[in-house]
């Protein structure tokens, strides 16, 4: 879709002056020569376009609205109202605090209200959210806000499992540490049964 065609509330992060492609390439030309290297040999000479063309796949997510992705939900599910969970669905990010990627799992659950969305569109909302700069405790907060918000559930339940390059190839180098956050909301933060239910369904007892 065009972008000028994307309703209003896209705007999700506040305007920002994005540079041009001349001048975010000259950027990573700096910056290859901040790592040692000499961009203008034959090797590098095409780096900082593909590096530019990667960063738009890298963060998509800023153009994409998760209210699109949720707006659609069926109703007919023979009265099912037990809960959905989806689990270990696959991300890859990138820290704000050092650009590097994190990336792991993550485990969506809710316990429907008023009808259950395509079971891809869980995954669609990972990435909206992953294809930005992100720490992994924002990331678990924007995730369960948007199903609260667009899918008005009695109950949800987000977790995270993710390794941090940025503390596994640099800085304290502690290869294979795993973070783990989780955010129970409505049935979920107040009954401790639907807790263990949600752990035991995501394999963690
Ligand atoms: N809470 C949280 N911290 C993160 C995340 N990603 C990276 N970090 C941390 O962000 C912190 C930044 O710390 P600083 O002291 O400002 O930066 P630094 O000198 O590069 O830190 P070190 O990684 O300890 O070398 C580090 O402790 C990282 O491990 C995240 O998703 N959540
Ligand atoms: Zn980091």
């Amino acid at each position: 879709m065009d972008a000028s065609a994307k309703p209003q509330h896209v705007k999700l992060v506040p305007e920002i002056t994005r540079p041009s492609r001349e001048e975010a390439e000259a950027a990573v030309r700096t910056l290859i020569a901040w790592a040692g290297d000499d961009p203008t040999r034959e090797g590098l000479l095409e780096t900082p376009h593909r590096v530019t063309k990667a960063y738009r796949e890298f963060f998509a997510g800023y153009g994409d609205d998760p209210r699109e992705v949720l707006h659609k939900t069926f109703k007919e599910v023979g009265g099912y109202d037990d809960v959905v969970l989806v689990r270990d669905i696959p991300f890859s990010s990138h820290c704000e605090h050092h650009m590097v990627p994190f990336f792991g799992k993550v485990h969506i659950a809710y316990l429907p209200h008023d009808g259950v969305v395509g079971l891809s569109k869980l995954a669609r909302l990972v990435e909206v959210y992953a294809r930005r700069l992100q720490v992994q405790e924002n990331m678990t907060a924007q995730i369960i806000d948007a199903v609260n918000e667009h899918l008005n559930p009695r109950g949800a339940a987000v977790m995270i499992e993710a390794e941090h390059m940025c503390m596994s190839m640099r800085g304290v180098r502690a290869h294979g540490a795993l973070t783990i956050t989780q955010r129970f909301t409505g049935v979920f933060a107040e009954d401790r049964n639907e807790q263990d239910r949600f752990f035991a369904m995501v394999g963690k007892r």
